[in-house]
């Protein structure tokens, strides 16, 4: 049964706290499940990728190996439609120009002591791209990790995708092929994320993971940060549709079960100051579940997961609300879009105004689609260029202004005990008897 708030409730609050606490945690079951998953494939590399693979893709690895041939992905991108080939195109012409605006710029300059400062940006030597591929297969999040990467310069691409029952979307590999990677692994779940990090026989580890996938994908890439860097946590998938009276119930209908579809986790949300359009969207989910191909899911998701928020006043309200969710995918579906977008500071991506609907985002738009979810909009952002370079600092001193730096410099190194720090400046300087 989706949930119904009005704010005017006096329980309002703390049902809503319930709801937002409900989206951080993640179940015990699924972190146990996950940590010994990544101890196996440590202890037994590919034996223990085999295994996982055939419990949970049912399919067997040890007859079709575990790599996609460069050629097999180029065999791909030949045999696409034209309209699924032009689309891809048109999907990687936009992500690349968006991401190009995003290289960073190095930078050094003189300051007044003559001290050099600055910073330099390089990309990572390697990363791990995860695709999803469970449920359904997403030849967009080829792109969408991928084109950033080759942005950055990065020159190690390694994909993983699962293909359960061994089937593959060829659009997938059509993709990896247009995106330049050429080496690809029919792996997914914890098991991936633990073979690019730990590498296995076949696998050589990567420095970083990025990319979207399900509950046990985002608490895998949580676990293994530290051993390499992660983008974010960017899990099940998440939309908040804040719409006036004015909005038109059908668009947000579709809106909120487009998220609904992608795993029964997912969270769609409708907050709204007009009565009447929470009971016409109501309805319009109703009616386009009836319909839908993959309402199994969305309509589950919709059940367990899914919110009405009714409040009295929606530019005053509902940004504290939706900042309190700090949604994946934030849609501003009313006329005051504009103006309450100030106001809103937690949310991955924010879609503005009634003719953006977010699946526009999640292939064309050209920013990226693979976004924080579980309140991760709080401290993280979706993937870029920047998540692909790290950022190292330079300095350069002269006689001069190392001798204007010294004093200051040995009298923190004396408060913190540091002889060593003391005496690696004095003796530069005749600092030291
Ligand atoms: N946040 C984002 O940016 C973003 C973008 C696109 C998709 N998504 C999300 O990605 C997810 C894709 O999920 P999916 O399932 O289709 O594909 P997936 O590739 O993420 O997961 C499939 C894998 O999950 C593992 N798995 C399944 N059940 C398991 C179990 N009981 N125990 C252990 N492992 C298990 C299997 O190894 C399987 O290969 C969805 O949640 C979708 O909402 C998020
Ligand atoms: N909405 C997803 C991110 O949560 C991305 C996606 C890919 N394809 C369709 N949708
Ligand atoms: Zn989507």
């Amino acid at each position: 049964m989706t949930l119904f708030l009005r704010s005017t409730e006096p329980d309002f609050q703390q049902r809503f706290d319930a709801l937002v606490q409900g989206r951080r945690d993640q179940p015990h079951d699924v972190q146990d499940a996950v940590r010994s998953m990544i101890a196996a494939v440590r202890e037994r590399g590919d034996a223990a990728l085999i295994e996982f693979t055939e419990r949970f893709d049912h399919m067997n690895l040890a007859e079709t190996g575990l790599a996609i041939a460069p050629e097999e992905l180029e065999a791909a991108w030949n045999g696409l439609a034209p309209d699924l080939k032009a689309a891809l195109q048109t999907a990687y012409e936009r992500i690349e120009k968006h991401h190009r605006r995003q290289i960073p710029a190095d930078d050094r300059y003189a300051d007044a002591i003559g001290a050099e400062l600055g910073h330099r940006w390089t990309p990572l030597d390697s990363v791990g791209l995860y695709v999803p591929g469970g449920k359904a297969s997403y030849p967009s999040s080829v792109l969408m990790n991928a084109v950033p990467a080759k942005v950055a310069g990065v020159p190690r691409l390694v994909m993983v995708v699962p293909t359960p029952k061994g089937e593959v979307n060829p659009a997938v590999l059509a993709a990896a092929h247009l995106a330049g990677i050429r080496e690809v692994y029919r792996i997914g779940g914890a098991q991936a994320v633990a073979a690019l990090a730990y590498g296995t026989e076949t696998i050589k580890p990567v420095v970083k993971i990025v990319g979207p996938g399900n509950a046990w994908v985002a608490e895998a890439k949580r676990q293994v940060f530290g051993v390499v860097g992660i983008d974010m946590i960017a899990g099940p998938s998440e939309v908040v549709a804040v719409a006036d009276a004015k909005a038109d119930p059908v668009w947000l209908a579709a809106d909120l079960l487009a998220q609904a579809e992608h795993d029964e986790a997912a969270q769609s949300i409708l907050i709204t100051d007009s009565p009447a359009l929470a009971e016409a969207t109501a309805k319009a989910v109703d009616a386009q579940l009836a319909v839908m191909p993959r309402g199994v899911i969305a309509a589950k998701s919709w059940a367990d997961h899914g919110a009405v928020l009714l409040v009295s006043d929606l530019a005053k309200e509902a940004p504290a609300l939706v900042n309190a969710l700090a949604p994946e995918h934030l849609e501003l579906a009313c006329d005051e879009a504009e103006a309450m977008l100030p106001a809103i500071r937690n949310a991955g991506a924010i879609f503005i105004g009634h003719f953006t609907p977010e699946a526009v985002g999640d292939y064309v738009g050209g920013s990226n689609h693979v976004l924080p979810t579980s309140r991760a909009a709080r401290f993280s952002s979706g993937l870029g260029v920047l998540d692909y370079m790290k950022r190292t600092s330079l300095l350069k001193l002269s006689r001069e202004s190392l001798a204007l730096l010294a004093a200051p410099t040995m009298t923190l190194a004396e408060a913190e005990g540091l002889f060593g720090h003391r005496q690696s400046v004095a003796v530069r300087t005749n600092g030291s008897d």
